[in-house]
């Protein structure tokens, strides 16, 4: 999930009347404003909600209503995808930028007990320049959430190698590995983001399903896909939701986590992209439940953490089931 595509229509509207004429407010107008023709046209208008977000306070607001949401889904734990060179810079300084989130990620923990990490993500469109700047953001400070690097934006142009050095140098320091790789390209950048940036986990990386080699790959080696369906239907990567490569990911015994990428941009919501996966996948309940615990084994938390996530689905599973399953169906 993309920090500032995690931006809610009450979200936006709050931040427009900081900054008017930057996007539309109303929201029948703000629904159509989301509606993309392609992964370029989509890359064009995130960037212009990147302008709504220009000081420490709106970053502040930004990040901690993103927690109070996610709060209303049942979200406990999230890695929340940063870009901080699109934000940071002479009006804002890095200090004030990660000041700012770790303010709302203190205060989603405290007032809606949703447990916030940071992945801070390289936009690979603005090439080396944006690369080293992020690695310094991440590794120049102190950063207490941050768990993860990782790269977004276009994939057509910036192979996944361009960006080994900062990789190495994050990796270096502890952060988990996390590219973007296989949205908008084919298997050959899954491959190149395993070997050169050492992957443990992909954003998207559904090309893979082209590729039997690269599933028993992911399989054997536990790197989980983190797969966002409406997303590839919304950027038009996959015709449809029935045309979908999950079920195939999922027969080759390939880890996936189900995410929203850009929800409001997307239309969607966590619960509804695990309908669509129930839907794809043909699961009940239990399989539903496998899905979050997927998502636990994969993030970059320590275990006792992860523990406490597993216990909770448990928990919540089974006073589902200690209500009459009929009953709670409808
Ligand atoms: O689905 C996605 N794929 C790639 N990048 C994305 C996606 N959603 C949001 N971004 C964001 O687009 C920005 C432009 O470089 C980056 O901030 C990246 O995180």
């Amino acid at each position: 999930m993309h920090q500032v595509g995690s931006a809610s229509p009450r979200i936006v509207a709050q931040l427009a009347e900081r900054h008017p004429g930057t996007v539309p407010t109303d929201p029948d107008a703000l629904a159509d404003y989301f509606r993309f023709d392609d992964f370029a046209h989509f890359i064009s208008i995130y960037l212009s909600v990147v302008k709504l977000v220009e000081t420490a306070e709106d970053v502040r607001l930004l990040t901690y209503e993103i927690g109070r949401e996610m709060a209303e889904q049942q979200i406990r734990y999230a890695e929340l995808t940063i870009t901080p060179y699109l934000s940071v810079g002479p009006d804002l300084p890095a200090e004030a930028f990660l000041e700012a989130i770790e303010d709302a990620r203190v205060g989603a923990a405290r007032d809606h007990g949703v447990q916030l990490r940071w992945i801070f993500d390289i936009p690979a469109d603005f090439g080396i320049p944006a690369a080293e700047a992020t690695a310094s953001i991440a590794m120049d400070h102190d950063v207490p959430g941050l768990v993860g690097f990782g790269i977004g934006g276009s994939e057509e142009g910036f192979p996944r190698s361009m960006f080994r050095d900062q990789f190495d140098r994050a990796r270096a320091v502890g952060l988990g590995s996390v590219p973007h790789a296989g949205e908008t390209t084919g298997p050959a950048t899954v491959w190149d983001a395993i070997e050169t940036l050492g992957a443990q986990r992909i954003e998207h990386g559904i090309s893979a399903a082209q590729d039997e080699d690269l599933m028993a790959y992911l399989a054997e080696n536990d790197i989980t896909l983190d797969v966002c369906p409406s997303s590839n239907v919304a950027l038009k990567v996959v015709d449809d939701l029935a045309s979908h490569p999950l079920p195939t990911l999922v027969a080759a015994g390939v880890p996936v986590s189900i995410n929203t990428d850009d929800p409001p941009m997307f239309g969607t919501t966590l619960n509804r992209e695990y309908a669509v996966a129930a839907d794809l996948l043909g699961l009940d309940e239990a399989g539903l439940a496998g899905l979050a615990r997927a998502g636990v084994d994969g993030a970059f938390v320590d275990e006792t953490t992860k523990t406490a996530l597993r216990g909770e689905i448990d928990a919540y599973v089974a006073a589902w089931s200690g209500t009459s399953g009929e009953d709670a169906r409808t």
